[in-house]
Protein backbone atom coordinates (compact mmCIF):
# COMPACT_ATOMS: atom_id res chain seq x y z
CA UNK A 1 0.00 0.00 0.00
CA UNK A 2 1.32 3.59 -1.22
CA UNK A 3 0.81 6.32 0.88
CA UNK A 4 0.79 9.85 1.15
CA UNK A 5 1.88 12.55 3.83
CA UNK A 6 -0.07 15.35 4.98
CA UNK A 7 2.14 18.44 5.25
CA UNK A 8 1.68 20.36 7.71
CA UNK A 9 4.25 22.42 6.87
CA UNK A 10 3.46 23.39 3.70
CA UNK A 11 -0.51 23.69 4.44
CA UNK A 12 0.20 25.92 7.44
CA UNK A 13 2.91 27.91 5.34
CA UNK A 14 0.27 28.54 2.70
CA UNK A 15 -2.52 29.46 5.37
CA UNK A 16 0.38 31.85 6.84
CA UNK A 17 0.50 33.74 3.02
CA UNK A 18 -3.41 33.66 3.04
CA UNK A 19 -3.42 35.51 6.40
CA UNK A 20 -0.75 37.75 5.81
CA UNK A 21 -2.92 38.82 2.34
CA UNK A 22 -6.05 39.19 4.37
CA UNK A 23 -4.33 41.52 7.08
CA UNK A 24 -2.71 43.53 4.92
CA UNK A 25 -6.35 44.13 2.81
CA UNK A 26 -7.31 45.01 6.94
CA UNK A 27 -4.83 47.62 6.86
CA UNK A 28 -5.09 49.25 3.84
CA UNK A 29 -8.84 49.86 5.09
CA UNK A 30 -7.55 51.61 8.15
CA UNK A 31 -7.89 48.79 10.24
CA UNK A 32 -5.77 48.32 13.29
CA UNK A 33 -3.41 45.06 12.73
CA UNK A 34 -4.53 41.73 14.71
CA UNK A 35 -3.12 41.66 18.28
CA UNK A 36 -2.03 38.70 20.63
CA UNK A 37 -0.97 38.70 23.69
CA UNK A 38 1.04 35.43 25.23
CA UNK A 39 1.21 34.52 28.94
CA UNK A 40 3.70 32.27 30.23
CA UNK A 41 4.19 31.79 33.76
CA UNK A 42 6.99 30.13 34.75
CA UNK A 43 10.66 29.50 32.97
CA UNK A 44 10.09 26.07 31.32
CA UNK A 45 12.19 26.10 28.02
CA UNK A 46 10.08 24.26 25.87
CA UNK A 47 7.02 26.58 26.69
CA UNK A 48 9.14 29.51 26.16
CA UNK A 49 10.25 28.19 22.91
CA UNK A 50 6.78 27.98 22.26
CA UNK A 51 6.17 31.21 22.80
CA UNK A 52 8.98 32.49 20.62
CA UNK A 53 7.69 30.84 17.70
CA UNK A 54 3.93 32.28 18.17
CA UNK A 55 5.54 35.67 18.42
CA UNK A 56 7.50 34.99 15.46
CA UNK A 57 4.26 33.58 13.43
CA UNK A 58 2.34 36.83 14.26
CA UNK A 59 5.41 39.17 13.07
CA UNK A 60 5.74 37.45 10.59
CA UNK A 61 1.77 37.46 9.34
CA UNK A 62 1.52 41.26 10.16
CA UNK A 63 0.14 40.91 13.43
CA UNK A 64 1.25 43.23 16.44
CA UNK A 65 1.95 40.30 19.69
CA UNK A 66 3.19 41.32 23.19
CA UNK A 67 4.49 38.18 25.48
CA UNK A 68 4.39 38.69 29.43
CA UNK A 69 6.55 36.39 31.24
CA UNK A 70 5.64 35.68 35.28
CA UNK A 71 7.71 33.67 37.89
CA UNK A 72 6.31 30.55 38.81
CA UNK A 73 5.36 31.87 42.28
CA UNK A 74 2.83 34.27 40.30
CA UNK A 75 -0.60 34.14 42.70
CA UNK A 76 -4.17 33.74 40.38
CA UNK A 77 -5.24 37.74 41.31
CA UNK A 78 -1.71 39.01 39.12
CA UNK A 79 -2.48 36.87 36.24
CA UNK A 80 -6.93 37.69 36.56
CA UNK A 81 -6.06 41.35 36.80
CA UNK A 82 -3.94 40.88 33.77
CA UNK A 83 -6.63 39.37 32.03
CA UNK A 84 -8.73 42.09 33.13
CA UNK A 85 -6.20 44.75 31.34
CA UNK A 86 -5.85 42.93 27.93
CA UNK A 87 -10.12 42.43 28.22
CA UNK A 88 -9.94 45.97 28.62
CA UNK A 89 -7.27 46.48 25.66
CA UNK A 90 -8.56 47.32 21.87
CA UNK A 91 -4.83 46.39 20.73
CA UNK A 92 -5.61 43.08 21.69
CA UNK A 93 -7.82 40.65 19.97
CA UNK A 94 -6.63 37.84 21.27
CA UNK A 95 -4.93 36.19 24.71
CA UNK A 96 -3.71 33.38 25.29
CA UNK A 97 -2.33 31.62 28.60
CA UNK A 98 0.21 28.84 27.36
CA UNK A 99 -0.82 25.60 29.74
CA UNK A 100 0.05 23.87 31.61
CA UNK A 101 -0.19 26.76 35.04
CA UNK A 102 1.90 25.59 37.90
CA UNK A 103 -0.35 23.14 40.73
CA UNK A 104 -1.57 26.45 42.98
CA UNK A 105 -2.99 27.93 39.95
CA UNK A 106 -6.75 27.56 39.05
CA UNK A 107 -6.36 26.91 35.27
CA UNK A 108 -10.51 26.57 34.86
CA UNK A 109 -11.03 30.50 36.94
CA UNK A 110 -8.13 31.63 34.37
CA UNK A 111 -9.70 30.42 31.22
CA UNK A 112 -13.34 32.00 32.47
CA UNK A 113 -11.75 35.25 32.76
CA UNK A 114 -10.71 35.79 29.26
CA UNK A 115 -13.09 37.44 26.97
CA UNK A 116 -14.59 34.72 24.94
CA UNK A 117 -14.14 36.87 22.04
CA UNK A 118 -10.80 36.92 22.74
CA UNK A 119 -10.18 33.46 23.56
CA UNK A 120 -8.04 32.69 20.71
CA UNK A 121 -7.24 28.84 21.77
CA UNK A 122 -10.92 28.16 21.63
CA UNK A 123 -10.79 26.66 25.11
CA UNK A 124 -13.65 29.18 27.03
CA UNK A 125 -16.71 27.28 27.84
CA UNK A 126 -18.39 29.55 25.71
CA UNK A 127 -16.74 28.66 23.01
CA UNK A 128 -16.04 24.78 23.53
CA UNK A 129 -20.13 24.67 24.36
CA UNK A 130 -20.65 26.47 20.94
CA UNK A 131 -18.84 23.71 18.94
CA UNK A 132 -21.01 20.97 20.92
CA UNK A 133 -23.79 23.19 19.41
CA UNK A 134 -22.73 23.23 15.40
CA UNK A 135 -22.68 26.84 16.26
CA UNK A 136 -18.58 27.32 16.75
CA UNK A 137 -16.80 30.86 16.88
CA UNK A 138 -13.48 30.97 18.10
CA UNK A 139 -12.18 26.73 17.60
CA UNK A 140 -9.87 25.13 19.72
CA UNK A 141 -6.06 25.35 17.46
CA UNK A 142 -5.25 21.98 17.15
CA UNK A 143 -8.76 20.26 16.19
CA UNK A 144 -9.50 23.17 13.82
CA UNK A 145 -5.79 22.87 12.62
CA UNK A 146 -6.49 18.77 12.17
CA UNK A 147 -9.74 19.99 10.12
CA UNK A 148 -8.11 21.77 8.32
CA UNK A 149 -5.33 19.10 7.34
CA UNK A 150 -8.31 16.18 6.79
CA UNK A 151 -10.12 18.09 3.90
CA UNK A 152 -6.98 19.05 2.57
CA UNK A 153 -7.02 15.44 1.24
CA UNK A 154 -10.04 15.84 -0.54
CA UNK A 155 -11.71 12.65 1.31
CA UNK A 156 -15.40 13.00 2.21
CA UNK A 157 -15.44 12.57 6.07
CA UNK A 158 -19.18 12.23 5.92
CA UNK A 159 -19.96 8.55 7.99
CA UNK A 160 -16.81 7.80 8.15
CA UNK A 161 -15.64 6.02 11.24
CA UNK A 162 -13.55 7.94 12.90
CA UNK A 163 -11.82 7.04 16.46
CA UNK A 164 -9.91 9.51 19.07
CA UNK A 165 -7.64 8.15 21.26
CA UNK A 166 -7.21 10.73 23.97
CA UNK A 167 -10.35 12.70 25.83
CA UNK A 168 -8.58 15.66 27.23
CA UNK A 169 -9.96 19.35 27.03
CA UNK A 170 -7.98 20.71 24.71
CA UNK A 171 -7.53 18.32 21.44
CA UNK A 172 -9.36 14.81 22.57
CA UNK A 173 -12.85 16.41 23.30
CA UNK A 174 -12.91 19.33 20.92
CA UNK A 175 -11.63 17.20 17.68
CA UNK A 176 -14.83 14.85 18.65
CA UNK A 177 -16.92 17.49 18.27
CA UNK A 178 -14.81 18.99 15.07
CA UNK A 179 -15.89 15.13 13.91
CA UNK A 180 -19.05 14.94 14.63
CA UNK A 181 -19.90 18.34 13.11
CA UNK A 182 -18.16 16.80 10.21
CA UNK A 183 -20.70 14.06 10.01
CA UNK A 184 -18.56 10.91 10.89
CA UNK A 185 -19.09 8.73 13.42
CA UNK A 186 -17.23 9.00 16.54
CA UNK A 187 -15.83 7.08 19.28
CA UNK A 188 -13.57 9.21 21.78
CA UNK A 189 -11.12 6.34 23.79
CA UNK A 190 -9.18 7.55 26.82
CA UNK A 191 -7.67 5.26 29.56
CA UNK A 192 -10.49 3.51 31.07
CA UNK A 193 -11.52 2.09 27.71
CA UNK A 194 -12.09 -1.49 27.24
CA UNK A 195 -9.76 -3.05 24.35
CA UNK A 196 -8.95 -0.10 22.56
CA UNK A 197 -7.28 -1.54 19.84
CA UNK A 198 -10.58 -3.21 18.56
CA UNK A 199 -11.70 0.38 18.49
CA UNK A 200 -8.91 1.42 16.56
CA UNK A 201 -8.86 -1.32 14.20
CA UNK A 202 -12.19 -0.37 13.03
CA UNK A 203 -11.01 3.09 12.31
CA UNK A 204 -11.32 4.86 8.75
CA UNK A 205 -9.75 7.97 10.89
CA UNK A 206 -7.52 7.40 13.86
CA UNK A 207 -6.28 11.04 16.13
CA UNK A 208 -3.66 10.03 18.33
CA UNK A 209 -4.00 12.50 21.41
CA UNK A 210 -2.34 10.17 24.07
CA UNK A 211 1.29 11.41 24.86
CA UNK A 212 2.88 8.14 24.63
CA UNK A 213 5.45 7.56 22.02
CA UNK A 214 5.07 4.91 18.93
CA UNK A 215 1.47 4.09 21.43
CA UNK A 216 -0.37 3.12 18.01
CA UNK A 217 0.94 0.14 16.00
CA UNK A 218 0.78 -0.62 12.34
CA UNK A 219 -1.08 -3.35 13.21
CA UNK A 220 -3.89 -1.42 14.53
CA UNK A 221 -4.50 0.32 11.23
CA UNK A 222 -7.29 -0.72 9.14
CA UNK A 223 -5.35 -0.74 5.90
CA UNK A 224 -6.18 2.69 3.82
CA UNK A 225 -7.23 4.48 6.76
CA UNK A 226 -6.24 8.09 7.39
CA UNK A 227 -3.90 8.80 10.36
CA UNK A 228 -3.50 12.08 12.36
CA UNK A 229 -0.29 12.14 15.50
CA UNK A 230 -0.90 14.49 17.41
CA UNK A 231 1.77 13.53 19.60
CA UNK A 232 4.31 15.69 20.38
CA UNK A 233 7.03 13.38 22.55
CA UNK A 234 10.75 14.29 22.84
CA UNK A 235 12.84 11.47 23.37
CA UNK A 236 16.06 11.50 25.21
CA UNK A 237 18.19 11.41 22.23
CA UNK A 238 16.55 14.69 21.21
CA UNK A 239 14.82 13.02 18.73
CA UNK A 240 10.83 14.19 18.72
CA UNK A 241 8.48 11.45 17.99
CA UNK A 242 4.57 11.33 17.70
CA UNK A 243 2.01 8.95 19.10
CA UNK A 244 1.63 6.57 16.08
CA UNK A 245 4.54 4.07 15.17
CA UNK A 246 5.41 5.63 11.87
CA UNK A 247 7.59 3.27 10.33
CA UNK A 248 4.51 0.05 10.93
CA UNK A 249 1.59 2.75 10.37
CA UNK A 250 2.76 4.84 7.20
CA UNK A 251 2.59 0.95 5.61
CA UNK A 252 -1.36 0.13 5.79
CA UNK A 253 -2.52 3.97 6.27
CA UNK A 254 -3.70 6.02 2.97
CA UNK A 255 -2.50 9.39 4.65
CA UNK A 256 -0.50 9.86 7.37
CA UNK A 257 0.87 12.91 9.22
CA UNK A 258 4.04 13.32 10.09
CA UNK A 259 6.14 14.53 13.87
CA UNK A 260 7.19 16.94 13.38
CA UNK A 261 5.62 18.75 10.10
CA UNK A 262 2.48 17.59 10.34
CA UNK A 263 -0.51 18.49 13.38
CA UNK A 264 2.34 20.74 15.19
CA UNK A 265 2.54 23.75 12.74
CA UNK A 266 -0.88 23.65 12.06
CA UNK A 267 -1.45 24.41 15.56
CA UNK A 268 -0.16 27.92 15.40
CA UNK A 269 -1.56 28.71 11.99
CA UNK A 270 -4.71 28.17 13.27
CA UNK A 271 -4.09 30.43 16.56
CA UNK A 272 -3.16 33.13 13.82
CA UNK A 273 -6.57 32.67 11.57
CA UNK A 274 -8.57 32.72 15.19
CA UNK A 275 -6.86 35.97 15.95
CA UNK A 276 -7.70 37.30 13.08
CA UNK A 277 -10.86 36.28 12.99
CA UNK A 278 -11.25 37.49 16.88
CA UNK A 279 -10.00 41.20 15.30
CA UNK A 280 -12.80 41.12 12.67
CA UNK A 281 -15.25 40.10 15.29
CA UNK A 282 -14.21 42.87 17.66
CA UNK A 283 -14.52 45.61 14.70
CA UNK A 284 -17.74 44.50 13.49
N1 LIG B 1 -2.70 27.75 25.78
C1 LIG B 1 -1.96 26.93 25.04
N2 LIG B 1 -2.19 26.83 23.72
C2 LIG B 1 -1.43 26.00 22.94
O1 LIG B 1 -1.66 25.92 21.72
C3 LIG B 1 -0.38 25.25 23.57
C4 LIG B 1 -0.19 25.40 24.95
N3 LIG B 1 -0.99 26.22 25.66
N4 LIG B 1 0.80 24.72 25.59
C5 LIG B 1 1.74 23.91 24.85
C6 LIG B 1 1.13 23.33 23.62
C7 LIG B 1 2.10 22.80 22.60
N5 LIG B 1 1.85 23.54 21.38
C8 LIG B 1 2.56 23.36 20.19
C9 LIG B 1 2.42 24.18 19.11
C10 LIG B 1 3.19 24.01 17.96
C11 LIG B 1 4.12 23.01 17.89
C12 LIG B 1 4.96 22.84 16.68
O2 LIG B 1 4.99 23.69 15.81
N6 LIG B 1 5.71 21.73 16.56
C13 LIG B 1 6.64 21.46 15.47
C14 LIG B 1 7.99 21.06 16.00
C15 LIG B 1 8.54 21.95 17.06
C16 LIG B 1 9.82 21.40 17.66
O3 LIG B 1 10.73 21.03 16.91
O4 LIG B 1 9.87 21.32 18.91
C17 LIG B 1 6.15 20.30 14.63
O5 LIG B 1 5.38 19.47 15.15
O6 LIG B 1 6.56 20.21 13.49
C18 LIG B 1 4.26 22.16 18.96
C19 LIG B 1 3.48 22.34 20.09
C20 LIG B 1 0.89 24.46 21.61
N7 LIG B 1 0.44 24.39 22.86
MG1 LIG C 1 -3.92 23.57 38.49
Amino acid sequence: MTFQTIDGKKISAELRAAIKKQTDGRISRGLSKPGLAVILVGENPASEVYVRNKCNACEEVGFYSLSKTFPYGVTEEELLNLIDDLNNNSAINGILVQLPLPEHINEERIIEAIDPLKDVDGFHPYNIGRLALRMPVLRSCTPKGIMTLLKSTGLALEGKEAVVIGASNIVGRPVSLELLMARCTVTTCHSRTVDLEAHVKRADIIIAAVGIPSFVKGDWVKPGAVVIDVGINRLESGKLVGDVDYETASKKASWITPVPGGVGPMTIASLLENTLQAAELQSS
